[in-house]
């Protein structure tokens, strides 16, 4: 709960130009807090446009990238690519590649190892279905998800674990600031342990404007990574969520 709160806004497949500079016009009104540190994931298509246009102080993160820097990868962006336009961070692991695009713990840690040795920064997802929460595998899911990515890791300061429930992405069933707060706390302790590391671990999964405030007081929530909520004026609400 200490330094700034890391408030993180992934679009996915939602993007016009002229959503873009809706977005981005709420932004530049503000108030944006001085406390919080802002970065938004427009589609790969955008990302070029949307850090032209966007206020000082909000950076901009790719959505994903592969772990090669060129080549026959039909369809893939590349880390050296997202740094040659200027963007300095990409989301890796987020629960819908995994799902829908079959992204195992293997490819993504190859993907954070390859994105931080090109000098991006990364936020790296993890989190547990409603299933494996429901057989108490919420531990050891997150901790195998997230050693996976550790292993690939030695530029830490570069690194923000995102925690997201897949239960809780897109269904409004925001996990409660107490469970929350569990699995961050138990993610936080094994880092410590098994990677001599603390690091800013933000949590993902139906934040609101109503909800934020009592998550981030929680003293292991750094921050957010925000979906729905991140294209709506209550992204600014999320963003103050700390004062
Ligand atoms: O997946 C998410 C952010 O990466 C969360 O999405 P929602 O905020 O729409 O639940």
């Amino acid at each position: 709960m200490s330094g700034k709160l890391f408030v993180g806004g992934n679009w996915k497949m939602n993007c016009s130009k002229k959503q873009a500079d809706e977005i981005i016009a709420m932004l530049v009104k503000g108030p944006l807090s001085k406390n919080a540190e802002i970065v938004i994931a427009p589609p790969a298509l955008y990302l070029e446009y949307v850090k032209s246009k966007a206020p000082a102080g909000v950076d901009v993160a790719a959505q994903n990238c592969y772990k090669e820097a060129s080549g026959a990868f039909t369809g893939e962006i590349s880390p050296a690519m997202i740094k040659d336009i200027g963007v300095e961070w990409v989301i890796l692991g987020h629960s819908e590649r995994r799902a829908i695009f079959k992204e195992d713990d293997a490819l993504i840690g190859a993907k954070v190892k390859h994105a931080l040795s090109a000098g991006l920064k990364v936020i790296a997802c993890v989190g547990e279905t409603l299933q494996e929460r429901e057989s108490n595998k919420t531990e050891e899911v997150v901790f195998r998800q997230t050693k996976a990515i550790a292993e690939n890791i030695t530029t830490w300061e570069n690194v923000v674990l995102a925690y997201e429930p897949v239960w809780a992405i897109g269904t409004g069933k925001t996990a409660s600031p107490e469970q929350a707060q569990e699995v961050h706390l138990k993610l936080r302790e094994f880092l410590k342990k098994d990677f001599n590391k603390d690091l800013r671990i933000i949590y993902g999964g139906s934040v609101t404007g109503k909800n934020c405030k009592e998550l981030s007081a929680q003293k292991d929530v750094d921050g957010f990574l925000v979906g729905g909520a991140s294209l709506k004026p209550e992204f600014i609400e999320i963003i103050n969520a700390r004062g």
